[in-house]
Order: structure tokens, then C-alpha cells, then sequence
């Protein structure tokens, strides 16, 4: 296979169980290079337990999962994430009462060597996201919007090539949600970094995305373009049908 298309991230029968519940079950999944790519479903499809298995969080009940090609299964989230691939989580990933300077500083941890090469990559990172002239203040005591930003910037700070955000959007107006999605594509387009996004905000999924994957009582429902997802009659039935903000 040409290597350029190679998937970042592979699932092969991924499955994971909680006693009888099976939350995620034979999921076959792929990330390309350079796309963003959204999982979607109603609440329990799976989408969380999902994001687990593949960032190493989890470990699979049963099925494989590829990292760069390579076999990842039941390495930790340490080692997975040491492949290149970054995560945030639902309810924010920062330290309140630090600085934003000093949360970013976070995220070059085990990337980047050396004090001056950190603070560049700081400054870069913060200019990227818009959050430049909030470097000094206390994460905790910063807007919503901003401390949502912060998250995805200690988790952009270590240059991923895979960044996975979960539910980045939640609580943000619509402003916000616009200058995130822009921020989104600028990192892609800027650093060529693939961004797998949980979200329910489908309006914005539909926006931004490449392709959708639809997930359902833990089983593969869909995937596909946002207009062939759109126009699928059973993602309707699940999922699309039901909800009022798309
Ligand atoms: N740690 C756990 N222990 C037991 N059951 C779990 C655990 N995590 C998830 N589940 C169950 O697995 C199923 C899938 O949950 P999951 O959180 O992955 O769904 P989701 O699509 O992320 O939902 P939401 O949109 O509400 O976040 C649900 O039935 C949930 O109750």
C-alpha cells in the first residue's frame, strides 16, 4: 500500500465488554492521514468506550488495533500515546490553577528537549490556538470557551499526527464552536495531523468532518461522507431523526 495512505489508526473486530454488556462489539475502524474524521451516535452507542479502547485507556475484549501500522493491542495509553496519537477528555484536561503558559508547557513534556525549544514550542502552539495574550493567566479563572481551547492545546503542544477529541465543543457558543472548527482545520492543514472528533454537536460534525462513523447500541452502523451519512434512512432512524440542533 502507498505508504501516504496508510491508515494512522486501524481497529480490526474491536470489542469490549463489561461483564454482559457488550459496549463496543467487532469494530472495524480506520483513520486516515489528514482527515477528520467523526464518531457519532445516540448516548451509550459506544462512541466513549471507543475512544478508550484506541487512545490504550481500555483494553480490548477481544479484535486487534493497528497504530502506525503497527500492533498495538493491549499497549498502554503511555506507550500508544508515545506513537503519536494525543486525547483529550469529556469534562476538560488541564490544571486549573496554573498558568495557560505553564499547562502547554504540559503537553511538550516527552516531546520536546530542552527549556528554549519548550517555550517556543509554548508561544506556537498558544499563537496557533488564539490563546497568545492569555499565556499569563490562571487556566481555572478563564472563560469556558478559552479553558476548552487550553485542553486541546496541551494535547496539540506534543504534535500529534493523531489528535482525538472528546466532545471538544460541549458548552461552547456559536461563535466559539466556528473558531474552533477553523482551528481545527488550520492544524490539520498547517501540521497535516489527522483529528478524530466525538461529538454531538452535528451541525459542526457535518461542517468539519471528512468522513463520519456511526456507532449504535455498540455495533457499526455507517460511515461515510457527512452528505451520504445525511441522507443514510437507518442513521435517520437511530440517531439524526431524534435530535433538533442539525
Ligand atoms: N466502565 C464501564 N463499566 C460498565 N459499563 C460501561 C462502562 N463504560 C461504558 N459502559 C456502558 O457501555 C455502553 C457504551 O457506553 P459509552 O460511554 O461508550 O457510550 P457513548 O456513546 O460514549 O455515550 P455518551 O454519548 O452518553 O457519552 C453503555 O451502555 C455504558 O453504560
Amino acid at each position: 500500500m502507498d505508504q501516504s495512505q496508510q491508515p494512522l489508526l486501524a481497529t480490526r473486530g474491536i470489542t469490549r465488554r463489561f461483564g454482559g454488556l457488550v459496549a463496543v462489539s467487532n469494530l472495524d475502524l480506520e483513520i486516515r492521514p489528514k482527515e477528520i474524521l467523526g464518531l457519532i451516535g445516540p448516548n451509550g452507542a459506544g462512541k466513549s468506550t471507543t475512544f478508550n479502547l484506541i487512545s490504550g485507556f481500555y483494553k480490548p475484549s477481544a479484535g486487534e488495533l493497528f497504530v502506525f501500522g503497527e500492533n498495538c493491542t493491549g499497549r498502554s495509553a503511555l506507550e500508544i500515546s508515545r506513537r503519536g496519537l494525543v486525547r483529550t477528555f469529556q469534562h476538560g484536561s488541564f490544571m486549573r490553577t496554573m498558568t495557560v503558559a505553564d499547562n502547554i508547557l504540559l503537553g511538550t513534556i516527552h516531546g520536546v528537549k530542552g527549556r528554549a525549544a519548550r517555550r517556543v514550542r509554548v508561544a506556537e502552539t498558544a499563537e496557533m490556538l488564539g490563546l497568545t495574550p492569555y499565556l499569563p493567566e490562571q487556566a481555572g479563572n478563564l472563560p469556558h470557551g478559552l479553558q476548552r481551547l487550553v485542553s486541546i492545546a496541551i494535547a496539540f503542544a506534543a504534535r500529534p499526527r493523531l489528535l482525538c477529541l472528546d466532545e471538544p465543543l460541549t458548552g461552547l457558543n456559536q461563535t466559539e464552536v466556528a473558531n474552533t472548527l477553523a482551528m481545527l482545520e488550520r492544524i490539520r492543514d498547517a501540521f497535516g495531523c489527522s483529528v478524530l472528533l466525538v461529538e454531538h454537536n452535528m451541525k459542526a460534525v457535518m461542517r468539519v468532518c471528512d468522513r463520519i462513523v456511526v456507532l449504535h447500541h455498540g455495533q457499526h452502523l455507517a460511515t461515510g461522507t457527512p452528505a451520504e451519512i445525511r441522507a443514510d434512512r437507518r442513521v435517520i432512524d437511530a440517531y439524526l431523526g431524534h435530535r433538533h440542533d442539525h
